[in-house]
């Protein structure tokens, strides 16, 4: 299961753009990182949402794989984001989980973290529908 997500994980070439890693992977749960650097702020230097979307629903999506039969992929169908706080400090985490391992549909959530001064902030809160399909 590691090595398959791991694999899967350095063939995602948005992931290479924003110079994420993987933290952690247990069944059922994943967690990533990036740092917050310019290129991926808004306007007031904070991350960008779609940073946090994009780490959010990559944890998701491999907290899903986990989960997923060996001859299937997964897709994201539809996720939805909060914005609880601004993203302020060095890194943003990510904590996708799994709440429902389903046959069809795989219902999934993932809290994603500012790291300032190794301080945590809780920042967005998403919850989504991953959807196994056959390799
Ligand atoms: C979610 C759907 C697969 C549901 O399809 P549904 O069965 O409801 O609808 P249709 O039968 O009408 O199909 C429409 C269309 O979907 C594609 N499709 C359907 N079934 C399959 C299948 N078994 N295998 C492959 N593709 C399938 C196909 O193109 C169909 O059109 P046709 O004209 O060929 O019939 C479907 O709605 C769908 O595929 N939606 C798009 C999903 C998507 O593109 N999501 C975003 C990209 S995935 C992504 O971003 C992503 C992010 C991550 O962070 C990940 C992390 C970890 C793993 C994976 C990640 C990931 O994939």
């Amino acid at each position: 299961m590691k090595t398959r997500i791991s694999e899967s994980f350095a063939e995602q070439g948005m992931m290479t753009t924003l110079n994420a890693q993987l933290d952690g992977i247990e069944k059922g749960r994943v967690e990533i990182s990036a740092p917050i650097v310019p290129e991926f702020a808004q306007q007031q230097g904070h991350a960008h949402a779609a940073l946090s979307f994009a780490l959010g629903d990559t944890a998701a999506g491999y907290a899903a794989l986990t989960c997923a039969p060996p001859d299937h992929e997964v897709v994201t169908a539809e996720i939805k984001i909060n914005m609880l706080a601004p993203g302020r400090g060095d890194r943003l985490k990510a904590i996708g989980r799994v709440l429902k391992p389903g046959r069809r549909l795989i219902v999934v959530a993932a809290d994603v973290y500012a790291i300032s001064d190794g301080t945590e902030t809780h920042v967005a809160a998403l919850q989504g529908t991953i959807v196994p399909v056959p390799v």
